[in-house]
């Protein structure tokens, strides 16, 4: 099994190619336009739901075979058809062109594997089980929505905002990691409640009184 390094890439307005245009392709399209990127789909058959994300204009389509130019300034690439030459080609072109490239029906042949992933605004919760059981990433992402639910959408917003404010405010290191620990126990009857930057405030300044020594700005 390959040993993974994890990260989560800013690919807003970046050329991504999925070429492939079956159930697998759409699962690949509809998580890269989560993250804002500018699809290309290379297929000569389309599912339903890939048809109408092109004809709304969230995605560009060319309704063909896919050919090495398709690979042109993406960032990302996805073999994803069903044909495994095809899939082939994407992989050595990708890899010749030195673009990233996952493959759908091999989990040890692309440079990167597809995670199962959970959304909470800023809060991204992915998980791989390293191409040995996409059914168990599934089943644990499943279970990670289920524990984190939509709460955490406002909640790592606040925490944002507090720490863009204690970033700016506190100038000790020690101190500012200490607060930000702190601020993950505030509760939500309260958190909810700081909905302007007065208030944001006033709780930065409460809870760096709250810290041991009574340390203050
Ligand atoms: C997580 C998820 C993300 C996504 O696709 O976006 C994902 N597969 C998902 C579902 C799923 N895929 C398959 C089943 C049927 C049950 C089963 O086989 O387990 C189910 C379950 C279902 O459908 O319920 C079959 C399958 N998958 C791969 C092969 C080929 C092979 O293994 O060689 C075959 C056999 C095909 C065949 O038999 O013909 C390959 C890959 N699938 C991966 C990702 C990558 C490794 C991820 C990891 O292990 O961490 C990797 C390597 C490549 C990649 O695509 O990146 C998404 C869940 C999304 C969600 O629901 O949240
Ligand atoms: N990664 C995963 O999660 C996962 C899950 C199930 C299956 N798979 C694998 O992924 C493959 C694709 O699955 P699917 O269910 O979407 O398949 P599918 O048969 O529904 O779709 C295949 C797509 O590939 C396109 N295609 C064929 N030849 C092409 C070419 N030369 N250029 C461009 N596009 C071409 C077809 O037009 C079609 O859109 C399967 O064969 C399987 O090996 C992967």
């Amino acid at each position: 099994m390959k040993r993974l390094y994890p990260v989560m890439l800013d690919i807003e307005g970046m050329r991504c190619t999925v070429v492939g245009g079956g159930p697998v392709a759409e699962r690949k399209v509809r998580g890269l336009l989560e993250a804002g990127a500018d699809v290309l789909i290379i297929a000569p058959a389309l599912t339903d739901g890939l048809r109408e994300l092109a004809e709304q204009g969230f995605t560009r389509t060319e309704e063909r075979e896919y050919r090495e130019e398709d690979l042109e300034r993406a960032v990302l690439a996805f073999a994803a058809t069903s044909d495994r030459q095809v899939n082939e080609r994407v992989l050595n072109d990708a890899r010749r062109l030195g673009i990233p490239v996952n493959a759908a029906d091999d989990a040890a042949g692309g440079s990167f594997v597809a995670p199962s992933v959970v959304r909470r605004g800023g809060l991204v919760l992915a998980v791989s089980a390293s191409g040995s059981s996409p059914a168990l990433a599934a089943q644990v992402a499943a279970e990670l929505a289920e524990r984190y639910d939509d709460t955490y959408t406002a909640y790592t917003e606040w925490l944002g905002g507090l720490r863009e404010l204690v970033k700016a405010a506190v100038t000790d290191a020690a101190v500012r990691r200490r607060l930000l620990r702190a601020a993950l126990e505030v509760p939500e009857n309260e958190w909810r409640n700081d909905t302007d930057a007065e208030r944001l405030a006033a709780r930065v300044d409460n809870l760096l009184r709250k810290l041991d020594g009574g340390y203050r700005v």
